[in-house]
């Protein structure tokens, strides 16, 4: 029998019960599970990452739906758990659903949502800050600067890299790898090549129009070329960052032979997902090449670095912070996880709307890059469900609107 796990009840004769794996900001997403008839359990457990016991304890015998998170192992054992108790849908409070098994999904038709659009630009400014201050030694500066040791300007003190006119290389030029690569492109004057399986025409034609105001401005235009090659991005950039969905065509796609080709005093940013990276050949090209410098969200193993990597002073280690942004919309300010809460809205409207619809029948809203219609905080969601990505599997139909 697995332990218990301690929870919060919303709503206790709701129709729909439906779970949450973990507390999140703001009342307004338990507000509209309640305004759909649901009976919301919330896990309160004080650790942060919940095991597949943990999950299955949570799920119980009858569930409808549940609210989960990245961290979260969901595999066979929990849609088979899930499915088990009458439950139809997943949300992943999360872009990136690498964390969970879709087939499974399939096998036991549970619809899996997922939130994409609503972290671009939060994420892709954590990139570019990265970059920055990897490029400019921000970190080590400090370092030294609180260590006591400054005694005067000399010219050669935590010299690095000018970015304007330099290359920077995009690895998966999708929602978040575009709008950085706009960030660096307009904001730095840096040159563009980026490498995906899909040509980006958007991006091209904003680096083609941006280049020619340059020149029309007297100033050196900015170019782009899309790479035939990941390893052509990993030879001519001066700064890459890496962007793509992680599955087996991305795992370890840097690893000891691809650090090998990039420049000595490249600048590596991933801010996609922990295993792109070869952590441990990582830490071995830091060791080798102190000019080469890396800005990291994400880590293979997390919450943990590979041994060593700590210890780097050409790394800049964050926790998994991209999506902790403040916003300002209108005249409200959210607090610091102002980007999770417009996140939570739109899984709000998934679960509550796959219930609603029992699945079948209801349809699924057809644009996943269109996710605006749900963050509207004063009008009530779209009668569609945003990005469930299992949708064609499952046979859902496709909302017209
Ligand atoms: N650090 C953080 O907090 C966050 C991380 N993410 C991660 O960022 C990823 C990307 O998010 P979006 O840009 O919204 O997704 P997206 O789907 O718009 O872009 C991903 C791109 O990767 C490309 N791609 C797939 N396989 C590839 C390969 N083998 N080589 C090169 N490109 C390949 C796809 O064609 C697509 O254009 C998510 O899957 C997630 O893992 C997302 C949000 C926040
Ligand atoms: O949304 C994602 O994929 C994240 O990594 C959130 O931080």
């Amino acid at each position: 029998m697995a332990k218990p796990v301690s929870i919060e009840v919303w709503n206790p004769n709701g129709k729909y019960r439906v779970v949450s794996t973990k507390s999140m900001p703001g009342t307004r997403w338990i507000n509209l599970l309640i305004e759909q008839d649901c009976r919301l359990e919330i896990c309160t457990e004080k650790k942060t990452i919940l095991s597949v016991e943990d999950i299955i304890a949570l799920i119980g015998d009858k569930c409808d739906g549940v609210i989960g998170q990245l961290t979260e192992d969901w595999g066979e054992t929990l849609f088979a758990a899930l499915s088990k108790a009458g439950g139809k849908a997943f949300s992943n409070m999360a872009v990136g659903y690498n964390n969970v098994d879709v087939n499974a999904a399939n096998k036991y038709g549970v619809a899996v949502g997922n939130t994409p659009g609503v972290l671009t630009e939060t994420t892709a400014e954590l990139a570019a800050s990265l970059s920055l201050a990897a490029a400019r030694r921000i970190v080590e500066a400090d370092g030294f600067m609180r260590a006591g040791l400054y005694d005067g300007w000399l010219p050669h003190l935590f010299v690095g890299n000018l970015l304007k006119g330099q290359t920077v290389g995009v690895i998966g030029a999708g929602r978040i790898g575009s709008a950085y690569a706009r960030m660096m492109v307009e904001g730095f004057k840096m040159n563009l090549i980026y490498f995906d399986l899909y040509q980006s025409t958007r991006l091209e034609k904003f680096v083609t129009a941006y280049g020619q105001f340059l020149k029309a401005n007297g100033e050196q235009p900015v170019t782009w070329k899309r790479a035939s090659s990941m390893s052509e991005v990993l030879q001519e950039a001066d700064v890459i960052s890496l962007h793509p969905v992680l599955d087996k065509t991305t795992y370890h796609l840097i690893n000891k032979e691809s650090l090998a080709t990039m420049k000595k005093e490249a600048i590596l940013i991933n801010c996609s997902r922990g295993p792109v990276v070869d952590e441990v050949a990582l830490v071995e090209h830091l060791k080798q090449n102190p000019m080469f410098r890396v800005g990291l969200d994400v880590f293979e193993d997390e919450p943990y670095m590979k041994p060593g990597l700590g210890e780097m002073k050409n790394a800049i280690v964050v926790p998994h912070i991209a999506s902790a942004s403040k916003l300002e919309v209108t005249k409200y300010t959210f607090t610091r996880h102002q980007s999770n809460l417009e996140l939570i809205k739109t899984l709000v409207s998934q679960i509550s709307s796959l219930l609603q619809g029992k699945i079948k029948g209801y349809p699924v809203w057809h644009d996943p890059n269109r996710v605006d219609p749900f963050l509207n905080e004063n009008a009530p969601p779209p009668a569609a469900s945003p990005s469930i990505v299992n949708a064609k599997a499952l046979g859902l139909p496709v909302s017209k609107l």
